[in-house]
C-alpha cells in the first residue's frame, strides 16, 4: 500500500495546472480577492511616484541645519507652503525651509526633513532645535518600486495586500484563472437527499453538501451533480457525464472491497488509468485516484461539452463521513491548489504544536484524529475532539479546526508532548 506522502505526490505529479492564456478572466479589482493571478503585472509609475516628506515639518538643506540644538537653533525663512497634492514651485536657497505636510513633494533644493515636533514657529520663520539624519523623512521616488520590473508575478492568490498594490498601480481589472471546476456525486442506494423522509437502513447523503462547502472554500466551482444509486449503468452514465463537464471530479463511496462498491470497475471499464487504489492511512485507506487519458474516444457526445482540454482527475473518496473530510484536506485541497494556478506552495504543510490530550492510534496506518487548536499563553496546542473518532461519526467533526498526525509506527502521544497537526481553514 502507498504511503500518505507518495499518494500525495502521485496526485500533485498527475495535475496539470490551468493554462495561463485560455484558462482565465477579466475580473474588477473590487471582486479580485481569493483569485489567482494569471500575467505578471509591471507598472509604468515609480513608487514613490516622487521624493516625498514622511512627516508634517519642514523641507530643509541639511547643510543648513547639520549644527542645530535647542540652545543653538538654525533659523530659517520659509519660503513656501506644500500641503499633499501640490507641486512645489519655489527652489530651496541656502538659508530657506519650505512647510511640508506628510506625503506631499520635496521640493527642488531641499534633501532633509525636520520633523514639525523639533522645531519653532515665528511667523515666517522655523527655529531647528535638533541636528536631523542627513535625507531624513524623505520617502526617496522609487525607492519602494522602479518602474518597469516586475511588480507582482503570476500565480500568486489576491488578498488585500496585493489588491491595494494594484489599486495604487492603477489596475482597476486584471486578468486571473478561471476557478476549477470539481463535479461532486455521491453514491449509495441508501442515501437520501435532505428533505426526503428517512426508511429504515436509509440516510442523509451530507457528503456532497460537506464537499460542496469544502470546494467553495477552496476557491474552486462546485458542480454538484447528487445522488447515484449503487447501480453500474447508473455509476458509468455519472461518471462519463462528469468528466465531461468538470477539471476535477470527486465521488465519496463505493470504493471498497464490497459487492456493490463499483466504482474501480466503472473506472476500468472506461478505460481510466488508476493511480491509487489504497493508502496507508486512516481515515481515509479505500481511495482512487484515476485519470482518463481517451475520453473524448469514449464519449464522443459528452465530449462535444467539454470544458477543458486537460484530462480530468478522478478522485473515489471513500464514503465515510469523516474519511471524506480528511482526504479532501490531506489529497484534493493540493491538487485544487496546484489546478488553479497558483505556482507554489501546493503540498500540505504542518505545524509543530503541544498536545494536551493523550493520542493514540495502532500504528498500521497514518492516522489522523480531529480536534481543535487552543490558543493558550500564546502557544498553540491540540484538543482532541471528545467522542468516537470513528470515521463513521462526523458528529463531533463539528466545531474541530485541526487535524493531528500520528506517523506510521507510532502509537502514542503522551500529554504535553509535540505532535504534527494539519490545521483546516474552516477554524
Ligand atoms: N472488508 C473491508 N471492508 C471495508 C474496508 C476494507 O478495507 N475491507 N475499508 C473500510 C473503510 S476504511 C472505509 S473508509 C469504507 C469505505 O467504503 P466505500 O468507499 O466503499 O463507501 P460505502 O461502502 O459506499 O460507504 C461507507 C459508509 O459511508 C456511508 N456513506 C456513504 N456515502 C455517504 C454520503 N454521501 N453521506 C453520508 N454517508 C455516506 C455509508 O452509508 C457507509 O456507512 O469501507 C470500509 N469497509
Ligand atoms: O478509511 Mo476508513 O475511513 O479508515 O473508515
Ligand atoms: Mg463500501
Amino acid at each position: 500500500m502507498l504511503s500518505v506522502s507518495d499518494a500525495e505526490a502521485i496526485i500533485l505529479n498527475l495535475v496539470q495546472p490551468l493554462d495561463h492564456q485560455r484558462d482565465t478572466e477579466i475580473v474588477d479589482l473590487f471582486t479580485a480577492d481569493s483569485r489567482i493571478l494569471a500575467t505578471p503585472v509591471t507598472s509604468p509609475l515609480d513608487f514613490p511616484h516622487w521624493d516625498n516628506s514622511a512627516m508634517d515639518g519642514y523641507a530643509v538643506r541639511y547643510e543648513d541645519v547639520q549644527h542645530s540644538s535647542t540652545e543653538k537653533p538654525t533659523v530659517l525663512e520659509i519660503v513656501e507652503d506644500i500641503p499633499a497634492g501640490y507641486q512645489p514651485k519655489s527652489t530651496i536657497q541656502p538659508g530657506q525651509a519650505a512647510r511640508i505636510f506628510t506625503g506631499a513633494v520635496i521640493p527642488a533644493g531641499a534633501d532633509t526633513v525636520v520633523m514639525q515636533e523639533k522645531t519653532s514657529r515665528q511667523e515666517n520663520r522655523v527655529f531647528i532645535l535638533d541636528t536631523p539624519k542627513p535625507q531624513g523623512f524623505v520617502r526617496y521616488k522609487a525607492s519602494f518600486y522602479q518602474a518597469g520590473t516586475q511588480l507582482l508575478p503570476a500565480g500568486i492568490k489576491l488578498n488585500a495586500s496585493e489588491i491595494a498594490v494594484l489599486a495604487a498601480a492603477q489596475c482597476p481589472q486584471l486578468s486571473v484563472y478561471r476557478r476549477p471546476r470539481v463535479a461532486i456525486f455521491s453514491t449509495g442506494d441508501e442515501l437520501m437527499t435532505i428533505d426526503q423522509p428517512l426508511q429504515p437502513g436509509q440516510i442523509v447523503d451530507s457528503n456532497l453538501y460537506a464537499l460542496a462547502a469544502l470546494v467553495r472554500q477552496s476557491g474552486a466551482e462546485p458542480l454538484i451533480l447528487g445522488i447515484v444509486k449503487d447501480d453500474p449503468v447508473a455509476l458509468e452514465k455519472a461518471i462519463a457525464h462528469a468528466i465531461a463537464i468538470a477539471d476535477i471530479v470527486l465521488s465519496s463511496g463505493g470504493v471498497s472491497v464490497g459487492d456493490y462498491d463499483y466504482v474501480d470497475k466503472i473506472l476500468e471499464s472506461l478505460k481510466a488509468k488508476i493511480h491509487i487504489q489504497a493508502v496507508e492511512m486512516r481515515p481515509g485507506k479505500p481511495l482512487t485516484v484515476a485519470t482518463f487519458p481517451s475520453t473524448d474516444a469514449i464519449y464522443p457526445t459528452e465530449a462535444m461539452n467539454r470544458v477543458s482540454t486537460n484530462s480530468p482527475l478522478y478522485f473515489g473518496l471513500p464514503g465515510n463521513p469523516a474519511a471524506v473530510l480528511v482526504t479532501f484536506w490531506r489529497f484534493v485541497l493540493p491538487a485544487i491548489k496546484k489546478l488553479s494556478g497558483i505556482a507554489e506552495g501546493w503540498e500540505t504543510v504542518f505545524l509543530k504544536v503541544r498536545s494536551h490530550d493523550e493520542l493514540r492510534s495502532d500504528g498500521k496506518r497514518e492516522t489522523y484524529l480531529w480536534g481543535k487548536l487552543h490558543l493558550i499563553d500564546g502557544v498553540y496546542e491540540f484538543h482532541k475532539a471528545s467522542g468516537s473518532n470513528s470515521s463513521g461519526n462526523l458528529i463531533n467533526l463539528a466545531q474541530t479546526n485541526a487535524l493531528a498526525v500520528l506517523p506510521m509506527g507510532k502509537t502514542l502521544i503522551s500529554p504535553l508532548e509535540d505532535v504534527q497537526v494539519l490545521q483546516l481553514s474552516n477554524g
